[in-house]
């Protein structure tokens, strides 16, 4: 039967940065993100054993060999757990802008877990979604759920306790997400390649490990407490210290670009006039500013403002994971 599913992409405030288990994607640190309302990605599955192979459309064209690949890998695992050797159509539409620095991957994932299981007939609960999306991206197991969710590392070698959860506190807690386009034609390093080279070669990845269980456990703090200038500063000072583990790789490599650094003064510029808003960065040159929404439109014009920026897109809290009819 078909499944359609609609995911929509995180932010990470307390970042995931490393693997201990490359091929299960299990994770050095546990991590914290929020789901964004834009930016989603929907996807419909049907299994049909009228099919000798998968395959895969991507907004409307069919998809490249390379990203076919990836797709029937995944697709692997869920055959796997069904114990059935069935070949499927997968249609996906990425309401992601890619220009607007966000990785579809997370939300792809996502939605790809929750409607190829539902189509080969796996009635499966969020914790085991996120479990499956997890092997597609690390991120990916965040989407499962909406607004304030926890990915836990787990201790397991099999994964089986590496999964996210929903922050309970933070439910109703509203924030603003602006994203903050400053642009990049050049190949970035994507994220996977980039945390791998980092836990091999860079000597301030240990570093990271020693402080970034006390900056989630901070940032919880600060969600039940709606307190919004630890959160900020917890959630700044963490995406710098994964940045700064980039500078010591071999070789070395640096997300940000001048945009990035023109973005960031004007934002500790702002709390300087009072306006609290505090900024986070993923692997690309791309900014994402937090705020409080009474500030939201005044942070807005700020960052419209300074010259390298593009565009800026204004999010708040999404939801999770959805079936769409068929
Ligand atoms: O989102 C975060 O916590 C932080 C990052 O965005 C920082 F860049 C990494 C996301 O990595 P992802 O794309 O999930 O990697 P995969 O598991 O190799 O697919």
């Amino acid at each position: 039967m078909e499944a359609i599913a609609k995911a929509h992409t995180n932010i990470a405030l307390i970042k995931y940065w490393g693997k201990r288990d490359e091929s299960l994607f299990l994770p050095m640190n546990s991590s914290l993100s929020i789901t964004l309302d834009q930016f989603y990605t929907t996807t419909a599955v049907q299994f049909c054993s009228c099919l000798n192979q998968d395959l895969f459309i991507l907004n409307g064209n069919l998809a490249d060999d390379a990203e076919t690949t990836k797709i029937s890998k995944f697709l692997d695992r869920i055959r796997e757990l069904k114990g059935e050797k069935i070949y499927a159509i997968v249609n996906s539409n990425n309401e992601v802008p890619t220009a607007a620095g966000f990785a579809s991957s997370a939300s792809g994932y996502a939605a790809l877990a929750a409607a190829a299981t539902k189509s080969i007939g796996l009635d499966l609960d969020k914790k085991e979604l996120s479990r499956i999306a997890r092997q597609g991206s690390g991120s990916a197991c965040r989407s499962i759920y909406g607004g304030y969710v926890e990915w836990e590392m787990g201790e397991k070698t099999d994964g089986s306790d590496s999964y996210a959860k929903p922050v309970m506190d933070g439910q109703e807690w509203d924030l603003s997400i602006l994203s903050v386009l400053v642009g990049s034609k050049q190949k970035k390093v994507l994220s996977r390649e980039g945390m791998k080279r980092t836990v091999e070669t860079s000597p301030f990845y240990p570093g990271w490990l020693d402080t970034v269980e006390k900056d989630l456990n901070l940032a919880k703090q600060a969600i039940q407490q709606r307190d919004f200038d630890l959160l900020g500063n917890v959630v700044e000072a963490n995406a710098l210290k994964m940045h700064a583990t980039t500078l010591g790789a071999n070789p070395p490599f640096m997300y940000w670009q001048s945009g990035t650094i023109e973005v960031m003064e004007h934002v500790q510029e702002l709390r300087e006039a009072g306006i609290p808003a505090y900024f986070t960065i993923d692997a690309g040159p791309n900014v994402k500013v937090i705020c409080q929404q009474k500030d939201e439109a005044a942070v807005r014009q700020a960052l419209l403002n300074v010259k390298a920026v593009q565009d800026v897109y204004l999010c708040h809290s999404g939801p999770g994971v959805t079936y769409l009819p068929v």
